[in-house]
C-alpha cells in the first residue's frame, strides 16, 4: 500500500489507520465522529454493509448500503481492504477511498470489527494503530444499547450474547480504553492518536528536516 505525505508541521508523515472496535454499544461510534470533528488530518473511513438502515442515519455518510449482489460483486473485484460478516450482515471497508486519503497523507479511521482489524494488521502492519474500547460493566452496556432506541429488543439480545465473544479479542490490540465517560474516552483516545502521529518511524520526512537543521547551524 502506497502510503505517504505532509504532517501538520510541514515535515512528511505516513498516513496511519488508526481503528477503533469494541463490542456493540461502547461507544465507538461516537468516539469516531468526534474524533472527525476535533482532529484535523483524520478521515472516516465509510464502510460498505447489507445491513438494513436505521433511523437517522444517511447512506455514504454512516455506511454505504448495499444489497448482497452488489456487495458480493465488491469482495470478487477486490474493492474492499477488509471484510466480515457481523450480526448475519456483511460489512466491508472500501480500499479505493482509505488509499487515496493515505496517499494525500491523511490518516484513516476505520469503525471495525476484530475479524476487519485482523485484516488490516495482515495486509499493513506497521501502519495499523488499534485501539479497544470497553464498556465500565455489562448493565452499562445494555443501557446504552436500549438508550440509543435504535434497534429492536430482539437485535439488542443478539448484541448482547455476542458482547463477551467480542471483548475476547481485547489482547490483540494496542491500546484499551474503558469508556465510563465519553469526554474521558474521547481524551484517551485522542492522546493515542497524537502519540503515534509522532512516531519517529512514520515522520519519513525527519532526516531532510534535522539535516536541513543541521545546515542552518553549520552556515
Ligand atoms: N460514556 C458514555 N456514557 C453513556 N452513554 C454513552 C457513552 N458513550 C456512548 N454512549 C451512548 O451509548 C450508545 C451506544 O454508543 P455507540 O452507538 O457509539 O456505540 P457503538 O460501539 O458504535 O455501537 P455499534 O457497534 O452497535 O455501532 C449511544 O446512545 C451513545 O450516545
Ligand atoms: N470488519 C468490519 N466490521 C465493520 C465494518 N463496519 C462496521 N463494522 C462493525 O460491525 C459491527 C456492527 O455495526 P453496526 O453499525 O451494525 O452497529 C460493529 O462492531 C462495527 O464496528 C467494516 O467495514 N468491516
Amino acid at each position: 500500500m502506497t502510503i505517504g505525505g505532509h504532517g501538520t508541521d510541514g515535515v512528511e508523515r505516513r498516513g496511519l489507520m488508526f481503528v477503533l472496535s469494541s463490542p456493540s454499544g461502547a461507544g465507538k461510534t461516537t468516539l469516531s465522529r468526534m474524533l472527525i470533528d476535533r482532529m484535523p488530518g483524520l478521515r472516516m473511513s465509510v464502510s460498505a454493509t447489507t445491513r438494513a438502515m436505521r433511523p437517522g442515519e444517511v447512506d455514504g455518510r454512516d455506511y454505504s448500503f448495499v444489497d448482497k449482489a452488489t456487495f458480493g460483486a465488491m469482495v470478487k473485484a477486490d474493492q474492499l481492504l477488509e471484510w466480515a460478516t457481523v450480526f448475519d450482515n456483511s460489512y466491508g471497508t472500501p480500499r479505493a477511498p482509505v488509499e487515496a486519503a493515505l496517499s494525500a497523507g491523511q490518516d484513516v479511521l476505520f469503525d471495525i470489527d476484530w475479524q476487519g482489524t485482523q485484516q488490516l494488521r495482515e495486509k499493513a502492519r506497521a501502519d495499523v494503530v488499534s485501539v479497544f474500547i470497553l464498556p465500565p460493566s455489562a448493565a452499562d452496556l445494555e443501557k446504552r444499547l436500549h438508550s440509543r432506541a435504535q434497534d429492536s429488543d430482539e437485535v439488542i439480545r443478539k448484541r448482547m450474547s455476542r458482547a463477551s465473544h467480542e471483548m475476547s479479542h481485547w489482547a490483540e490490540y494496542d491500546y484499551i480504553v474503558i469508556n465510563h465517560d465519553v469526554d474521558e474516552a474521547f481524551a484517551e483516545v485522542q492522546s493515542i492518536l497524537k502519540a503515534e502521529r509522532l512516531k519517529r518511524e512514520r515522520q519519513t520526512g525527519l532526516v531532510g528536516f534535522v539535516r536541513g537543521l543541521q545546515g542552518q547551524l553549520q552556515g
